[in-house]
């Protein structure tokens, strides 16, 4: 659905992208986690139309998205700073957006309204609370039934309730009608509850696209203990790590669940549990050795 091939862009002799790749696939969330700086907003306004590369490529549904309004119509984007009229409220915004986009939904922005109870419509939005005009930005955005949403850091700065509030929505949205979702976002255990896809940024490029099952079937936690002799793990496995309590060892390893399984199940051990590990974690085990640092990237 969105393609970037190599994508540069540079301002005043800084490279913010540099030769970034990365493919969302349609109907997935896309999560694009990284840094500050990283470049995850320059790359969020290519694909949204906004920046033209330097060099490189960036299709949405097969064509070339800058200054092609055909394409900017199935995207709504909602940016880190977002615009509004001086002096509308949010229902004027609400006509507004209704009168431009064809496939404006009044009826799902009353729906949603109503789950955003502190929000007054007739109120200026500029004058809102930060974390109101997102909320407002959210509502204008899901409301455009767009088949491609874009979201620069959505939820920053609302509360826990509202934050929960507004990955149910996106969820439905994606469950419901297939639209295809890139959020940019700093909390990787957020996202891990909804993205199908993380890409991570670091210095312009687009440093690990992974799904997020190819992920969690690639790392393993294992406690694992032995009546008597305890095997030397790593003749059987890739272990990365192995932490002993008492008779329990505790052991993160590569590879295949299934098979890790198999092979830990072979050695006749008394006891053995799989247990979940969070996706910061598989990045930091999956990715060690692969020279990122990727605590300094993630954290
Ligand atoms: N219009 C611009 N002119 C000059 N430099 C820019 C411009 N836009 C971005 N940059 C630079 O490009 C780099 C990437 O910025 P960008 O905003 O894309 O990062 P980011 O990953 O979104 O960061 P954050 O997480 O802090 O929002 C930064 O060093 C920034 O200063």
């Amino acid at each position: 659905m969105i393609v970037g091939k190599d994508v540069c862009k540079s301002f005043e002799g800084f490279k913010a992208l540099d030769n970034a790749s990365f493919h969302v696939r349609k109907g997935s969330v896309y999560g694009l986690v990284g840094p500050n700086g990283a470049g995850k907003s320059t790359l969020i306004r290519h694909i949204t139309g906004v920046f033209e590369p330097d060099s490189g490529s960036i299709n949405v549904a097969g064509e070339n998205v800058f200054e092609n309004s055909v394409i900017k119509e199935k995207i709504a984007y909602i940016p880190d700073d977002i615009f509004y009229f001086k002096q509308a409220s949010l229902d004027d915004m609400m006509k507004y957006y209704a009168g431009i986009y064809k496939n404006f939904d009044r009826d799902l922005y009353e729906k949603l309204c109503g789950g955003f109870p502190a929000l007054d419509r007739k109120m200026r939005v500029r004058r809102m609370s930060k974390g109101m005009q997102k909320q407002s930005a959210f509502l204008l955005a899901v409301s455009m039934r767009p088949e491609i949403l874009v979201l620069d850091e959505p939820v920053d700065g609302l509360d826990p309730v509202m934050r929960k509030q507004i990955w149910n929505i996106l969820l439905n949205e994606v469950t419901k009608y297939g639209v295809t979702v890139l959020v940019s976002s700093h909390n990787l255990r957020e996202l891990e509850d909804v993205c199908d896809y993380v890409g991570i940024m670091n210095k312009g490029k687009v440093i690990i696209e992974r799904s997020l099952a190819e992920l969690q079937g690639s790392v393993s936690k294992i406690q694992i203990a032995f009546a008597d002799e305890v095997p030397d793990f790593g003749k059987y496995v890739n272990v990365v790590n192995h932490s002993v309590m008492g008779k329990v060892h505790t052991l993160i390893v590569k590879g295949d669940s299934e098979t890790v399984e198999d092979k830990l199940m072979g050695l006749n051990p008394i006891l053995m549990d799989l247990l979940p590990l969070t996706l910061e974690e598989i990045f930091i085990y999956e990715l060690g050795g692969e020279n990122y640092e990727v605590k300094d990237i993630l954290f």
